[in-house]
């Protein structure tokens, strides 16, 4: 398990907070979405909080799968398919919600599927960046988000005794 240079964790307050900016910068958009297309599993906690500030009711999920272990990237899986008639208009309704990019590989799937929904994302890195219309924070490419449905309550070192990474 290789470990990331730079470690950005977020807690569950912060996410929220991060959430809602993400909600307040769309809101800001004239396009009314019809429906949120929410990436799994990452996109359902971001998707929840925008649904309930935007006032959107239609959520949908599209299944995608890259990283087995923690920060490697394996082959891209989609484990399912945005439902029929959200393909409508080439998605132009649609409002797609991840939690971050990060090579963008993921974001350029599923905007294959919906060429004209908009993208949203919390966070992103340089990489991903370009697929997508709207985030709230950038994290340098060698900086690994840790998010808080991940993480649990342990010893932290002081830092001068070294940080892991
Ligand atoms: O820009 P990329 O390099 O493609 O990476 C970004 C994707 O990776 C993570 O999902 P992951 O595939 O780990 O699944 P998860 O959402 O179930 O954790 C994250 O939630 C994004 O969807
Ligand atoms: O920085 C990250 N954090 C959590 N999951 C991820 N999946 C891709 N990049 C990341
Ligand atoms: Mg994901």
């Amino acid at each position: 398990m290789s470990l990331p240079e730079k470690a950005f964790p977020v807690s569950w307050d912060q996410f929220h907070r991060d959430a809602r900016a993400l909600a307040w910068r769309l809101s800001a958009h004239k396009e009314q979405w019809k429906a949120i297309v929410c990436i799994t599993r990452g996109g359902l906690v971001p998707a929840a909080i925008i649904a309930r500030e935007l006032g959107i009711r239609v959520v949908e999920t599209v299944c995608v799968a890259s990283y087995h272990a923690y920060s490697e990237q394996g082959e891209m899986r989609i484990l399912k398919e945005v439902a029929e008639p959200l393909l409508a208009n080439e998605g132009a309704d649609v409002l797609i919600v991840d939690d971050l990019t990060d090579t963008g590989k993921t974001a350029a799937i599923v905007r294959a599927m919906l060429p004209k929904a908009h993208f949203a994302a919390v966070y992103a890195k340089p990489k991903g960046r370009p697929l997508i219309d709207t985030f709230v924070t950038e994290v340098s490419q060698d900086t690994w988000i840790f998010f808080p449905w991940d993480l649990g309550f342990t010893f932290q070192k002081p830092i001068a005794e070294g940080q892991p990474g």
